[in-house]
């Protein structure tokens, strides 16, 4: 089962640098992908849409570096109309190499029997929760984060729109807070990058950037850049 689960990589000022594309998967190197983020991300969803049927040779050139594996549902940003079978066999094929795995809030009942997996093999995975519209009301944060929580996730993760510098205070607020799980939390749309640093500053223990050239959400920082900004405000590792 999983060579490494990435626990002790869930801690503020984690980098995670994510694929955007197979090119940007085939032609990242080990030592860089090792000087841009301290963790993976591979999206599953995408490399479907990119017409390859992932195996794990497409990582196998990472070896050593934690990975986070990700099937996006198509309404939280994925790119293709996944079913959840279809996601959860996409997360079963790359289980013998995940240190973290990454399933939505929304997609916890449809995919019990993966989390049950995961329990069983003591998997940590990412709660996830996305919304490229607004910064929805704190209280759907909240009640999307209790659920997160009473499944067991190890970490609750929302990415939302931010417009406005009040979006960002409540952003950073909410990750201030002691939920009682670790959280991470990042601005998507034209205040994304200003967010991405104060979320880090708050304590998110989840931060994204793009590997390669092709980000996975408006706004991300290339990965390598995010890490020396939050390296530079005192607050990565
Ligand atoms: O969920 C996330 C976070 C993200 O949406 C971001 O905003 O950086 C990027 C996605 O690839 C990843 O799965």
């Amino acid at each position: 089962m999983p060579i490494f689960h990435s626990t002790d990589l869930i801690s503020p000022g984690t980098v995670v640098g994510s694929f955007g594309s197979a090119k940007a998967l085939a032609n990242c190197s080990k030592s860089n992908a090792e000087a841009s983020c301290d963790l993976a991300e591979i999206r599953l969803d995408l490399l479907i849409q990119q017409g390859i049927r992932p195996t794990r040779t497409d990582w196998a050139h990472l070896g050593g570096i934690p990975l986070l594996f990700t099937a996006r549902r198509e309404d939280e940003g994925g790119a293709n109309q996944l079913n959840a079978a279809s996601r959860m066999e996409l997360l079963r094929l790359a289980l013998p190499d995940v240190a973290l795995i990454d399933i939505e809030v929304a997609s916890i009942s449809e995919m019990k029997d993966l989390l049950d997996e995961l329990r069983k093999e003591a998997v940590p995975w990412v709660a996830s929760y996305h919304d490229f519209t607004q910064l929805p009301p704190t209280e759907a944060l909240k009640d999307a984060l209790e659920k997160a929580a009473a499944a067991g996730a190890a970490v609750f993760k929302a990415a939302a729109r931010v417009t406005c510098p009040a979006d960002l205070a409540r952003l950073a607020d909410f990750q201030s807070e002691n939920h009682g799980i670790a959280v991470a939390t990042m601005g998507m749309g034209p205040l994304a990058p200003s967010s991405r640093l104060l979320c880090a500053q708050s304590g998110s223990v989840l931060n994204y950037g793009y590997l390669g050239d092709a980000p996975t959400a408006p706004g991300q920082w290339p990965a390598q850049l995010l890490k020396q900004a939050i390296s530079a405000s005192g607050s990565g590792h």
